[in-house]
C-alpha cells in the first residue's frame, strides 16, 4: 500500500517529471524489504488527465474561540501552515481536536477569531474547496467500493472531463491506493460485512482526493490501523503535502515515533487551549525549556501527552509557557495582530488605486479589468494581471512589503516573489469580489462541479442501485410471492354476489393498506443511514439538494411499484376478477396509494431525526388511515367525518370500488338484499354500494386528491431537508 499511495499521492506530474536517478531510487526505496510492494503494475497518469489542479493555500487561524451547548471547548486557538506543510493536532481524548477540525472546515460557529485561506477569510466559496476526510467512513452500505468512487467521480469531476477520463481516473485512484483488490466488495455495515477498517479508511480518503484539493483536514485518519497502514498512510500524506503543494491538517492520537517525526507542525491541545504551536522539532526543547526533560529513546509524543494529561498545576505552566512563546520572535509573524491589517491594506491600495487611476498609465498595477455595474451598483472586476515590474504607493516601504527602489511618482518597486504575492492577493480578492457580487448563475456555476442534468442523471442511476438490494431483497420477494398467493387463496374464485361483496371489498382494503404501510415504513427506515450520507455529500457541496430529491423520486421509483405490481399479478387473477381494463386501472390506483404512502414516509423521516418518534407518528398516521379509509367503520359519527378526507386510504380504496362495480362484472342482489335499490334491480349498483360506505366523491375527484397528497408531502419533504435539517 505505501508505495503505491506514496507514488500517487507524490503525484504522476511530479513523478515524470523526476530525474531518471531519483526514479530510480525512488523505485528502489518502494521496493525495500519495508516496503514490499511492487509497483510495476501501477499504472501512470499522464498529467493532462489530472482532473483538477487547485493553487496552494496557505491556513492561517487565530484567536478561535468556540461554546458548544454552554460548554467552551476551544480557547484562544491559533496556527498556521503553508502549502506543502502537514500540521498534527494533538492532545488528549475530548481537548478538542475535532471541533478545531470543524472550525476550519467552516461547520462550527466562532464565539471570536478568524480563519484565513491565502489571507482571505473562509466563506462559502472557500468551503467547498476544502476537502474533510471525517473520523466516521460514511458510505451506501450496499454499493462496492467501485460504485461509490466512480459516482463520486461522476458527481465531483467537472462536466469539462468525459466520462471516460473520470472512469480512468478513478481506476488509477484503486490502483495508487491499493484497493483494486476490494474494488467490487460491498462497504458494508454491521449487518453485512464488507470492507475492513482499513480498506474502508482508505477508501473514504479515496472519495475525497478525487477532486485534488489543496487543503485537506483529516480527522484521525490512522484510528483503527495497525502501526505499519498507520506508517504508510501519514508517509503518504507527508509526501502528497510536500510534493504537490498540498496543505494537510490530520488529528492524531499517541502517534508513533516514526510518525510524529513526519509532522512540519505542531498544535498540542489542552482542555480546548493551545498547549504548543510550532515546529514539531522545537516541541522538546520548549518543554525542555520549561523544566520537562524527555528522557533519550522516549517516544516525543507520548512524553507530551502524558504532560498535558498531568495535573491541573502541571497544564496551567504549560499554558503559560505557550502563551509567553507567542512574544517570542521566531513566533509566526501570520499570527501577529498587525499581519494581517498591512496584507489587506496593500490589497485594499492595490484595488483602491487602480479604480481611481484606471485612466493613469503611471498606475502601479495593470489590472486590465472590465468594470460590470451590476444592478446593486457594486462593480465587478473579471481580470487583472501584474506587470514583471510591480510599484507601490512609498508608505508600503513602513510596513516592511515594499523595496527601496525609487519610482518617478513616488511608488517604490516590489520584488518578483512579493509581486507574486500581489498577484495571488489580486486573484482571491478578485474572485471573492467577483463570487459575492455576481449575479445567481455566476453563483451556481461557481459552487457546483456538474450540471443538474449530470447531477440528476448520476444521482438516480446511484439511488436505483443503491435502493435495489433493499427494496427487492430476497426476503421482500419471499412476501410479496406468498402474501399473493394467500390472498388469491383466501378470496379464491369469489361469485359476483351480494354475499361475496363484502370480502371483494375485503380485498381491495387489505391491498391498499398492506402496500400504504409497506411503502411508508420502507421509506422511513431508510431514511435516516441516508440522510448521513447525503449530508457528508452536501457539506462538501457535490450536488444541488434539488437533484438529489428529484432523483431519489425517479430512482425509486421501479422499485417502488415492482412488488406491489408483482402482487397484484398474482392476487387478482386468483379472484377470479378478470377484465383487463380493470386489472391494469386497480394496479394504478394500488401504485398511487404506495407513491403517496412514500412520500408521508420519506417527509416524517426528514422532520423526526428520532426514529423512535418518527415510527410513533407513523404508527398514529397509519392507523387512523385504516380506521376512517371506509371499509372498518362505516357509520362514522358526523363531527369525525372530517378525519377520513385526510385518510389516503380511502381515496385509493374508493376508486378501486368505482373501477371494479362499475367496469367489472355486476354484483347480484341478495333475495333478502340490505340495499334499497335492489328493490327494483337484479343488480346492486356502483352509488348504492358507495354510498353504504359513506363516499360520494367521484373517480376523478379522489384521483386528484391523490395526487395532491403525493406533490404535498413531496414538496414539504423538500422544504424541510432545504431549510429546516440543513446539514452542518
Ligand atoms: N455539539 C456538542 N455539544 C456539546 N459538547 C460537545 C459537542 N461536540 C463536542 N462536544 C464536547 O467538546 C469536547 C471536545 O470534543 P471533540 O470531539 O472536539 O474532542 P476530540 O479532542 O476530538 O476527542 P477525541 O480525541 O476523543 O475524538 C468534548 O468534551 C465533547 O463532549
Amino acid at each position: 500500500m505505501i508505495i503505491s499511495k506514496d507514488l500517487f499521492l507524490l503525484g504522476n506530474q511530479d513523478y515524470l517529471r523526476l530525474p531518471k536517478d531519483e526514479k530510480r531510487t525512488m523505485c528502489q526505496a518502494v521496493s525495500s524489504p519495508d516496503n514490499k510492494r511492487v509497483v510495476s503494475n501501477i499504472p501512470s497518469l499522464p498529467p493532462e488527465k489530472y482532473p483538477l489542479s487547485h493553487r496552494p493555500l496557505e491556513l492561517v487561524f487565530s484567536g478561535l474561540s468556540v461554546t458548544l451547548d454552554k460548554r467552551p471547548i476551544l480557547k484562544d486557538v491559533s496556527g498556521v501552515v503553508k502549502p506543502g506543510e502537514l500540521l498534527a493536532v494533538m492532545g488528549p481524548s475530548g481537548c478538542g481536536k475535532t471541533t478545531l477540525l470543524n472550525c476550519l472546515a467552516g461547520r462550527v460557529k466562532l464565539d471570536s477569531g478568524v480563519i484565513r485561506l491565502n489571507k482571505e477569510r473562509l466563506n462559502k466559496r472557500w468551503k467547498r474547496k476544502i476537502c474533510y476526510v471525517l473520523q466516521q467512513d460514511i458510505f451506501f452500505p450496499e454499493l462496492t467500493l467501485r460504485q461509490t468512487l466512480e459516482y463520486s467521480a461522476l458527481l465531483r469531476l467537472p462536466d469539462s472531463l468525459s466520462r471516460e477520463q473520470k472512469m480512468t481516473y478513478v481506476d488509477h485512484i484503486i490502483n495508487v491506493l491499493d484497493l483494486a483488490n476490494c474494488q467490487h466488495t460491498i462497504i458494508g455495515d454491521y449487518m453485512k460485512r464488507g470492507l475492513s477498517g482499513g480498506e474502508k479508511k482508505r477508501a473514504n480518503i479515496a472519495c475525497e482526493l478525487l477532486t485534488n484539493p489543496a487543503l485537506m483536514l483529516l480527522d484521525e485518519p490512522t484510528s483503527g490501523l495497525d502501526s505499519h497502514a498507520a506508517y504508510s498512510l501519514m508517509s503518504s500524506l507527508k509526501r502528497y503535502a510536500e510534493k504537490e503543494g498540498k496543505t494537510v491538517v490530520v488529528t492524531v492520537h499517541q502517534p508513533s515515533s516514526q510518525i510524529f517525526h513526519m509532522f512540519d507542525k505542531l498544535l498540542l491541545l489542552c482542555n480546548g487551549q493551545t498547549a504548543y504551536f510550532g515546529d514539531t522539532n522545537k516541541v522538546v526543547d520548549f518543554f525542555h525549556n520549561i523544566g520537562l526533560t524527555v528522557m533519550p529513546h522516549y517516544n516525543p509524543a507520548d512524553f507530551i501527552l502524558e504532560q498535558v494529561k498531568g495535573s491541573e498545576e502541571m497544564r496551567e505552566k504549560i499554558i503559560m509557557a505557550s502563551k509567553e512563546a507567542r512574544l517570542h520572535p521566531s513566533y509566526p509573524e501570520e499570527l501577529q495582530p498587525q499581519y494581517f491589517s498591512n496584507a489587506n491594506s496593500i490589497c485594499d491600495k492595490y484595488l483602491t488605486h487602480h479604480l481611481h487611476h484606471s485612466n493613469n498609465h503611471h498606475s502601479f498595477f495593470n489590472y486590465h479589468h472590465h468594470h460590470h455595474i451590476q444592478a446593486n451598483g457594486n462593480v465587478r472586476s473579471s481580470s487583472c494581471h501584474c506587470p514583471k515590474q510591480t510599484w507601490l504607493p512609498q508608505d508600503h516601504k513602513a510596513s516592511g512589503i515594499g523595496e527601496t527602489q525609487p519610482h518617478p511618482l513616488g511608488y517604490t518597486a516590489v520584488s518578483v516573489k512579493e509581486e507574486e504575492e500581489c498577484k495571488q492577493l489580486c486573484l482571491d480578492s478578485q474572485s471573492h469580489a467577483s463570487s459575492s457580487v455576481s449575479s445567481s448563475y455566476d453563483d451556481m456555476s461557481w459552487q457546483w462541479p456538474t450540471s443538474f442534468w449530470t447531477q440528476f442523471k448520476v444521482l438516480s442511476q446511484r439511488n436505483f442501485q443503491e435502493a435495489r438490494p433493499r427494496m427487492l431483497s430476497t426476503l421482500n420477494w419471499v412476501q410479496t410471492i406468498g402474501l399473493g398467493i394467500m390472498a388469491g387463496l383466501l378470496w379464491f374464485q369469489l361469485p359476483r354476489t351480494e354475499e361475496a361483496l363484502h370480502d371483494i371489498q375485503g380485498w381491495m382494503f387489505f391491498s391498499t393498506t398492506f402496500w400504504m404501510l409497506f411503502a411508508h415504513f420502507g421509506a422511513l427506515a431508510s431514511f435516516p443511514p441516508e440522510r448521513e450520507v447525503i449530508n457528508k455529500e452536501r457539506l462538501s457541496g457535490a450536488y444541488r439538494l434539488s437533484a438529489y430529491y428529484l432523483a431519489k423520486m425517479v430512482g425509486e421509483l421501479p422499485l417502488t411499484i415492482t412488488l406491489p405490481a408483482v402482487y397484484h399479478l398474482i392476487s387478482y387473477p386468483m379472484l377470479g376478477l378478470q377484465s383487463p381494463t380493470v386489472f391494469i386501472t386497480l394496479l394504478g390506483f394500488l401504485l398511487l396509494n404506495s407513491i403517496v404512502a412514500q412520500s408521508v414516509g420519506f417527509f416524517v423521516g426528514a422532520c423526526c431525526m428520532d426514529m423512535q418518534v418518527s415510527i410513533t407518528i407513523s404508527a398514529l398516521y397509519t392507523l387512523a388511515t385504516q380506521l376512517f379509509g371506509g371499509y372498518l367503520a362505516t357509520n362514522i359519527p358526523y363531527w369525525l367525518k372530517w378525519m377520513q378526507y385526510l385518510s389516503m386510504v380511502h381515496y385509493a380504496y374508493q376508486n378501486m370500488q368505482i373501477v371494479e362495480f362499475s367496469e367489472g362484472l355486476p354484483i347480484q342482489c341478495a333475495t333478502q338484499s340490505k340495499f334499497d335499490a335492489c328493490a327494483n334491480s337484479t343488480y346492486i349498483p356502483v352509488d348504492a354500494i358507495l354510498e353504504s360506505q359513506g363516499s360520494s366523491l367521484p373517480l376523478w375527484c379522489n384521483t386528484l386528491i391523490l395526487i395532491g397528497f403525493l406533490v404535498f408531502f413531496r414538496t414539504l419533504g423538500y422544504i424541510v431537508l432545504r431549510y429546516f435539517r440543513r446539514p452542518g
